[in-house]
């Protein structure tokens, strides 16, 4: 019955989003409004095509219950209020706009749980400063979604999520854990997927960065796919093992104790045959803004103010924001300029 369903708004309607769509609405208790951007015409037109290992290499056609162009303002719109607002664009926290910003209209305080399915370290702070009574669900996933051309998208790596609650003052536990809880099961109501509960989603945010700060980043200096960084010794001795080293150390001065022996584990993870670009070095490819805050900045900023030495991370930092000037400035939001006594002026 369409009236017991779980309301869901996807926000960010790429490789992720669109997966998540199909998963909730397959599953039966979940109806889902898609807000797309650039694939918005053609996806009305015709439809999504999902090649998926999971769900069938044949979708044709899959359009979500509702499609819009825009986030809806429940409040204006006289909208019933959404229970979950799935948020699934790329996190590029240093340009706007903000998710908090961008999903804010959608929001119904004390209603509406935000989950956040994005990569990154402390993507859920600013929302929880944002929405003090709303319940915040935090998922670490390691689909392999890509959005091939608008409206097809390749579903090459199973859907595994790690989902649990992120502590928000002004939400008790208990509904926050309920929270999670019905998400998980509207998502994957018949087990066919693998979504865990995860009480630790901050554990699991610095263990997936291992990966991440090191071979998103690297690959994105460098325009290099896994397996070529893999076969350069000079790829992974001075640059992500290094890097994986630093971010386990800045985990420990967070209180977060990974395996040490994770940079020979991680390094060698990937099926060496994938010839895979991990998903920043996609986007600098495609001409995207990137996740350099979030994947790098983020632990960056919380290893470096305990005293933590991260001299490889610090590098490769100042290359990713200088490769998302480049990308600004090409988008015309950025202008070499200077100010008064400085040798240069923001970013
Ligand atoms: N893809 C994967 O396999 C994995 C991805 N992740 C993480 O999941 C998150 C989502 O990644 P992914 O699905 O690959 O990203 P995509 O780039 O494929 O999709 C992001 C979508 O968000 C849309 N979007 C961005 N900003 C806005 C906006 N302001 N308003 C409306 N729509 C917007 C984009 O539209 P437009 O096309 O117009 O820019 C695009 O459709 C990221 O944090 C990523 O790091 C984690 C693990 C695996
Ligand atoms: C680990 C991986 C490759 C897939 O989940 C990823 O997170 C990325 O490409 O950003």
């Amino acid at each position: 019955m369409a009236g017991d369903k779980a309301r869901v708004l996807i926000v960010g309607t790429g490789g992720v989003g669109t997966l998540a769509a199909y998963a909730l609405e397959i599953g039966g208790k979940a109806t889902v409004t898609a807000v797309m951007r650039s694939n918005y015409d053609i996806v009305k037109e015709k439809g999504i095509t999902i090649d998926s290992i999971e769900h069938g290499h044949d979708i044709k056609g899959y359009k979500p219950t509702e499609i819009r162009k825009t986030v809806p303002d429940v409040t204006k719109e006289g909208i019933e209020p959404y229970d979950f607002i799935l948020v699934t664009t790329k996190n590029v926290a240093d340009v706007a706009p903000t998710v908090s910003d961008l999903i804010a209209p959608a929001v119904t305080p004390g209603k509406t749980a935000i989950v956040l399915s994005q990569n990154g370290l402390n993507i859920e702070k600013p929302v929880v400063a944002r929405f003090p009574k709303n319940p915040i669900i935090s998922s670490v996933s390691t689909i392999g979604a890509t959005e091939k051309e608008k409206g097809f998208i390749i579903h090459d790596d199973t859907d595994e999520q790690k989902i649990g609650p992120f502590h928000n003052p002004g939400v008790s536990d208990a509904v926050a854990e309920a929270a999670a809880r019905r998400y998980i099961d509207i998502y994957n109501p018949n087990g066919k997927l693998t979504t865990l509960y995860e009480p630790d989603v901050l554990k699991t945010r610095w263990r997936k960065l291992v990966y991440n700060a090191s071979f998103n980043s690297v690959a994105t200096v460098l325009r290099m796919d896994a397996t070529r960084m893999r076969a350069t010794q000079h790829v992974v001795d001075d640059l992500l093992k290094p890097i994986m080293r630093e971010i386990i150390a800045a985990a420990k001065a967070c209180g977060v104790d990974l395996d040490a022996n994770l940079p020979d584990i991680v390094v060698f993870n990937d099926p060496i045959e994938a010839w895979f670009y991990p998903s920043m070095a996609q986007d600098i490819l495609k001409g995207n803004f990137i996740e350099a805050e979030v994947i790098v900045g983020e632990p960056l900023r919380e290893g470096e103010s305990r005293g933590v030495p991260m001299p490889t991370l610090r590098v490769i930092y100042g290359l990713l924001k200088a490769e998302q000037v480049k990308t600004k400035e090409k988008k015309g939001l950025w202008k070499p300029e200077f100010g008064p006594g400085h040798p240069y002026k923001g970013e």
